[in-house]
């Protein structure tokens, strides 16, 4: 009889999961999913079923990788929260499962694991099609995305300035208190990303935040937020002067308001660019639209998982 699943919880989840060991991960999962190859990975566009009293959604996010024998499924709501709410906009839950029997091995808590790969996918975005040579980094939101965002784009790039923006400014207050490096609190979308060469937009927005016209040109844009299909974060003028990549062509085109309302094209999947079958231009400006795909958790339920059985042996 299968061994009863283990239970790993939020503190431990961040104690596991390092982004030195989840970026390289993501980034070979990124490809392999690319690679529309069923005996790789097998993910279906996210079921979305809506909260309606809730102002909210439930969305199922399986995945299986054959290859590397990691079956999971996150359990992900999330909602549209009044401005003020203090209340999480996403609560997450990823099950693992044993592929060969079907008996579930771990619950794992799914807000670390949501938070740290969906920056880390930023991040390799931003590896792939920000400029080399960029200094100044905007993060538009305060919340646990751009905290999460803050975090491993400081590890990773050197940027000589950060800025903030919220769109209160207790939240901005909270989120200068809370980082331990450099940071520059702003007044207005315009002030963060004027002259900005990377733009986090991770706020709960419905309607355009960031314009094309205060973004500098070449800029590389991680747009984060506004994950149904009429929410919006950029305005059309952004998404059309833009080169537009995304994680999942067929999750973009039934889950972002920004690229379905402007009717921008999408070049490519970050997945392409990393196989090489699609260009990065680094010299354009860009725009990584993210929906957050079940890959990215399978990958890193299944670290969590190893390191916390590498650790169990140690006891
Ligand atoms: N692409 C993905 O994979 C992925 C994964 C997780 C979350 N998300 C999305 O990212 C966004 C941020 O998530 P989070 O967990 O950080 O949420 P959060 O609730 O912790 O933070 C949201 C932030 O949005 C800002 N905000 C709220 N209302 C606003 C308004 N009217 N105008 C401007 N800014 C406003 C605030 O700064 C707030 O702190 C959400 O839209 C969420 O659905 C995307
Ligand atoms: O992929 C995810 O986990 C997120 C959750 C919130 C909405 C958008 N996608």
């Amino acid at each position: 009889m299968a061994a009863p699943p283990v239970v790993i919880w939020e503190d431990e989840v961040a104690e596991l999961l390092l982004y030195r060991e989840l970026i390289p991960r993501l980034e070979e999962a990124l490809g392999k999913f690319s690679r529309r190859d069923s005996a790789e990975v097998i993910q279906p566009v996210r079921t979305i079923i809506p909260l309606q009293k809730h102002n909210g959604f439930l969305g199922l996010m399986p995945t299986y990788m054959e290859n590397d024998g990691v079956l999971s499924t996150k359990f992900v709501c999330f909602y549209k929260r009044g401005d003020d709410s203090n209340l999480p906009s996403t609560q997450a839950t990823v099950v693992l499962l044993d592929p060969e029997y079907g008996n579930v091995k771990a619950v794992m808590n799914g807000e670390v694991i949501t938070r740290m790969r969906t920056a880390a996918a930023s991040a390799i975005s931003a590896k792939l099609l920000m400029r080399p040579e960029a200094e100044v980094l905007a993060i538009l939101g305060t919340g646990n995305q751009a905290l999460s965002h803050y975090s491993v784009f400081t590890e990773i790039f050197s940027f000589k300035e950060v800025r903030v923006w919220s769109h209160t400014r207790e939240g901005t207050e909270r989120f200068c208190k809370c980082v331990s490096g450099p940071v520059r609190a702003c007044v207005s979308v315009e002030e963060a990303v004027r002259g900005a060469d990377a733009i986090v937009t991770v706020t709960r927005c419905t309607e355009p935040v960031l314009f094309g016209q205060w973004v500098k040109p070449g800029a590389h844009v991680a747009a984060v937020g506004a994950c149904r299909p009429d929410w919006r974060e950029l305005d059309d003028v952004l998404m059309k002067e833009a080169v537009v990549y995304v994680d999942s062509r067929e999750g973009a085109m039934a889950e972002s308001g920004d690229i379905i309302l402007s009717g921008a094209e999408v070049l490519a999947e970050i997945g392409e660019v990393i196989n090489g079958t699609k260009p990065a231009y680094r010299e354009k400006t860009t725009v990584f639209k993210s929906l957050g795909m079940g890959v990215e958790d399978a990958v890193s339920a299944k670290l969590v998982f190893d390191q916390w059985n590498a650790k169990a042996s140690k006891r």
